[in-house]
């Protein structure tokens, strides 16, 4: 099936469980996955019939700095429960990277998928 993507898309926010971190932003990274079919859109050189990435960035980034989170879990199950609600996708994978968290490794984070049910 197909996927439309975000690679990499950078949020600035309010994240952490610890005290200081309510007190500074720090950025998140996210990928995100959505399963369509592509093939109308293609064929008919249509916007408005695929998942248009600029305005899936928009919402996410909104949802996401609209108030503090602590659990970058919490981001990803929002996330995805967004895209499920908005867009015209039948599956999401959702990647939430939250680098300097842990000082010894490159990054961490958390990797979900969802259905539609
Ligand atoms: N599985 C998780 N572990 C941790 C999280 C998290 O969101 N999910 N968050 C923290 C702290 O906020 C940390 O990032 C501060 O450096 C710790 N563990």
């Amino acid at each position: 099936m197909d996927i439309v993507f975000i690679k990499q898309l950078q949020v600035d926010t309010v994240i952490g469980v610890y005290e200081w971190e309510k007190a500074i932003t720090q950025s998140l990274f996210l990928d995100l996955a959505l399963t369509a079919d592509q093939r109308s859109a293609a064929a008919s050189d249509d916007i408005k019939l695929t998942l248009d990435y600029a305005v899936i960035a928009e919402k996410v980034t909104q949802l996401i700095t609209a108030a503090p989170i602590e659990l970058i879990e919490t981001v990803a199950e929002r996330v995805a429960q967004l895209l499920l609600s908005e867009f015209a996708t039948t599956k999401v994978e959702v990647t939430v990277s939250k680098p300097g968290a842990v000082k010894q490794a490159q990054t961490v984070g958390v990797h979900i998928v969802r259905s539609r049910s």
